[in-house]
């Protein structure tokens, strides 16, 4: 089944892939780079107030020649400038050249001032008013999840958090949470082990199930995070790992493979906590990844 759409609890659905712009400074190059990824087939773009570059993903989305409807659009508040929600969200809308996005997210609990509850009410008023079709969170914690679903008239959708195989186990609480109240998870860096933490223990697995499926191992970790059932965020400025990133959706992972690398992944985790416990930093630890 290649990248689909899954269903959200206020009947509208979401692409499983997005194509995050989290990474991607540099002004002009923002618009090539984002518009690769819509012509190549990515239909669900993650932004937020935060990246600074909404103005250019606007640019890329109506240079890409897509039309609108055929995109999923997301965008955070981030807190900067002193905006209110309904300042942000509206300057976003203004910045993308769209009428309204499809998912708002708080982007971190921390922005939710002056306390959770009133902030969901203003997203809430933000739905009401059009700007947004569904409405979520970004880095919640159960507690915090609870904090709204205790209020709200809205259910949020969605909480997106960070999800690789060396952090599962951590956050497997608030994953579970979100599934027994309808919030679907969102993961957004599948490709941490990789990036960061070359030569961990993940990486022995992937790598033979990337040779076995004459795969790269970006698609076999893609692979892996989409078996979660979970909304996948990654990114690239390269055109042929765009269009990799999408073919991913097709790759088979049998229950071992993906039973290979969780294991690995909670070995890499448990290891990496005895060992910072020990005094001990290992050569994959570097950049300090283990957010457990
Ligand atoms: N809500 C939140 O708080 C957060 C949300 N996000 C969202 O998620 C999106 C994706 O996050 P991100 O962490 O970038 O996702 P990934 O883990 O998928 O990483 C993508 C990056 O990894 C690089 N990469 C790919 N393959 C390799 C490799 N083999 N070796 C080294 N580097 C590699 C790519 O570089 P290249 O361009 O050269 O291909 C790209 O910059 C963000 O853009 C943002 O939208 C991210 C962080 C926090």
């Amino acid at each position: 089944m290649p990248w689909a759409r899954i269903q959200l609890n206020d009947g509208t659905s979401i692409p499983t892939l997005a194509y995050g712009t989290g990474r991607l400074k540099n002004g002009d190059s923002v618009v090539g780079w984002v518009k690769q990824a819509i012509t190549a087939g990515f239909v669900h773009l993650d932004v937020a107030q935060a990246y600074a570059n909404e103005e250019e993903t606007g640019k890329a989305i109506s240079e890409s020649g897509v039309p609108r409807e055929s995109l999923y659009i997301t965008t955070k508040f981030s807190g900067r400038d002193n905006l209110t929600i309904l300042e942000a969200a509206q300057q976003s809308i203004k910045k993308l050249g769209v009428d309204h996005v499809d998912l708002y997210l708080i982007h971190h609990p921390r922005f939710a001032t002056p306390d959770i509850p009133t902030a969901w009410a203003q997203l809430e008023k933000l739905k009401a008013d059009g700007l947004t079709k569904s409405l979520g969170v970004s880095n919640f914690n159960e507690e915090e999840l609870l904090a709204i679903l205790d209020v709200a008239k809205i259910k949020p959708v969605a909480n997106q958090i960070m999800v690789h195989p060396y952090n599962l186990a951590a956050q497997l609480p608030v994953f579970e949470f979100g599934n027994k109240h309808g919030i679907v998870t969102e993961g957004y860096s599948p490709l941490q082990s990789l990036r960061s933490t070359p030569g961990g223990p993940v990486d022995k697995p992937v790598n033979d199930i990337a040779a076995r499926l004459s795969a790269t191992p970006e698609q076999v970790l893609l692979a892996w995070a989409k078996s979660k059932n979970i909304v996948v965020i990654t990114s690239s400025r390269d055109h042929g790992r765009v269009v990799s990133f999408l073919g991913a959706g097709d790759l088979e992972l049998t229950a071992e493979d993906i039973a290979a690398i969780d294991e690995a992944g909670n070995k890499g985790a448990l290891w990496s906590r005895a060992c910072s416990k020990a005094g001990t930093v290992l050569p994959w630890e570097e950049g300090k990844l283990y957010d457990a």
